[in-house]
């Protein structure tokens, strides 16, 4: 149930569906019913407006319109466009009510105890304006529970965007699959709780529409997810090196240390300028510290392979400097991280960076903020119109051949091979100084230990990602950077149960 369908594969399944015999008006008729259970669980009143747009979701209005009067509502459509002008099941499902229909006026929204918005879903396809937009206002003004059909109409399915206005739901009924446009931002904020119904899909259109966009969790990963074994050590759980910066700039690193301890990595050595050794050896207990000054150095470092992930950039300086340790850094033969100024290094010029990211094979991520995003991905934003944050993180995995983890409320993580996850699980506290230094050491902690478990950068940085905001929301508000590694265990209880494999 991870799937997100864009509206263009959501149409598929609807179409394959059709052919393989289930008539698009049972479809209709289910997905009316379930809209009008909703409105029900949440009337507050008896008398419930359906606003009903010109095409299927308008359907799904009449459907629910009529169910709600056969249980005694006090019901009235109110039809923004022309009767004459409804086609197919839309127009079946019009014919089947009989009760009163208004043409469209927000003065018509004045006597309603809840309002079912059927304007608009996924056949959204241009700005709203008119009459279509001042309902839309006249609902949002009206004040009474609103229950979205699909999508609120006037949000973007795709993309999440609001298309000039858009309803602001109490909650949305949603067919067969969510849509990524009720996770991304500001899609998410229109939506309320979000349920899912099944209205007569079947889960095996999904091998055609073959969907590439999932909502992030451990559905997602949790095959992939490196439980420690009985017969492990610490050498078989990975050994991940975080590079630090100098005397004034130590705590980010230190910050992602702690990150990559606590996500299970064996070992953690912090590689450490001299002037800042006793500083970082002062700070840190299980993590150890090494003196490791520049590029050439940073080489020598990393032709023990068992140091199989490095973590580049929190605090580390932008400059000439960084650009080298990193291109070193993807040398080698780890897993390679880079986060911060390890980023902001190739601003303007990425080139260099990308190529030797293509020239080799062990997994890379980018953890971008949306700053650090437009330094670097600036080309990308000048020569192509992105539409949304998926597109945009989709865009630079395929540009640079890195794991693209674009950081926000509505996390995107994107792989060159097109694969992406939207996380919605991040509480607003989590916008914290350090608290993307301790993802960052999150990710390389799990790629430390991943290999054997096929856990790749996309399952990587997807999973860290999620348990990133699962340890913020257990720590709950006035959680500081510090707190996201100490609250981590609390969230691997419950994941290592979940994701166990039953026992033989
Ligand atoms: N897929 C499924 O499995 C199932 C789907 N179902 C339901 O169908 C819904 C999708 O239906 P849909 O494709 O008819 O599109 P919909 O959202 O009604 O809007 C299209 C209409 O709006 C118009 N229009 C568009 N933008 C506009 C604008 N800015 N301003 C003004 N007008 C605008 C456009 O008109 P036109 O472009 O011709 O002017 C067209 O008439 C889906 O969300 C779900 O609720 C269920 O019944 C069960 C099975
Ligand atoms: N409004 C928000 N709601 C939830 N999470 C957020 C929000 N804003 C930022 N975050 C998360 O907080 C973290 C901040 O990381 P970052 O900006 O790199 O901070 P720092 O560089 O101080 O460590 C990221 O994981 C990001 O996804
Ligand atoms: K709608």
């Amino acid at each position: 149930m991870n799937e997100l369908l864009a509206p263009v594969e959501m149409s598929e399944a609807d179409r394959l569906t059709i052919a393989a015999g289930t008539p698009g008006l049972t479809l209709m008729e289910n997905a009316g019913a379930a809209v009008a259970e909703a409105t029900v669980a949440l009337a507050p009143g008896q008398r419930v407006t359906v606003v009903a747009g010109p095409g299927n979701n308008g359907g799904d209005g009449f459907v629910a319109a009529r169910l709600l009067a056969e249980r005694g509502y006090s019901v009235k459509v109110i039809l923004v466009g022309e009767a004459s002008r409804l086609k197919g099941d839309a127009r079946a499902a019009f014919d089947r009510w009989r009760g009163p229909v208004e043409a469209a006026a927000p003065e018509a929204l004045a006597a309603c105890d809840v309002i079912v918005d059927a304007l608009f879903g996924a056949g959204l396809d241009r700005p709203v304006e008119g009459l279509p937009r001042a309902m839309i206002e006249a609902i949002n003004a009206r004040g009474v529970p609103v229950v979205a059909v699909d999508l609120p109409s006037g949000i973007n399915g795709a993309t999440g965007a609001v298309m000039g206005a858009a309803v602001k739901a109490t909650r949305t009924v949603t067919f067969f699959r969510r849509k990524p446009g009720h996770l991304l931002l500001p899609g998410r904020l229109h939506c309320g709780p979000v349920a899912v119904v099944d209205i007569g899909i079947p889960a095996s259109v999904l091998a055609s529409v073959q969907p590439k966009t999932f909502a992030n969790g451990p559905a997602l990963w949790g095959l992939h997810f490196p439980l420690p074994r009985i017969e492990g050590h610490k050498y078989s759980r990975g050994h991940v090196v975080v590079v630090s910066g100098g005397l004034s700039t130590t705590g980010a690193a230190r910050l992602a240390a702690r990150g990559a301890l606590r996500a299970g990595a064996g070992l953690v050595t912090m590689a450490s300028p001299r002037e800042a050794l006793a500083i970082n050896a002062a700070g840190s207990l299980a993590v150890m510290v090494r003196p490791v000054d520049g590029a050439l150095e940073l080489a020598e470092f990393l032709t023990d392979h068992r140091r199989n992930a490095v973590v580049l950039g929190p605090g580390g300086g932008v400059g000439a400097a960084m650009r080298d340790q990193v291109l070193t850094a993807l040398g080698s033969e780890a897993a390679v991280v880079l986060d911060a100024d390890a980023l902001t290094s190739f601003a303007g010029e990425p080139e260099p960076l990308f190529a030797a990211i293509r020239a080799r094979s062990a997994a890379v991520v980018l953890t971008p903020h949306e700053g650090e995003f437009s330094r670097l991905f600036k080309l990308l934003y000048k020569d192509l119109k992105v539409k949304s944050k998926l597109e945009a993180a989709r865009m630079a995995a395929a540009a640079s051949g890195a794991v693209v983890l674009f950081k926000g409320p509505d996390t995107v993580v994107a792989a060159p091979d097109g694969r992406a996850s939207v996380s919605d699980n991040a509480p607003p506290y989590l916008a914290t100084a350090g608290s993307g230094d301790v993802l960052a050491g999150m990710i390389a902690g799990l790629l430390a230990q991943g290999q054997e478990f096929g856990m790749t950068g996309f399952e990587a940085a997807s999973a860290a990602a999620w348990l990133h905001g699962e340890a913020a929301a257990a720590f709950g508000p006035g959680l500081i950077a510090e707190d996201l590694p100490e609250a981590l265990p609390g969230v691997y209880r419950t994941l290592f149960a979940q994701v166990a494999p039953p026992p033989p």
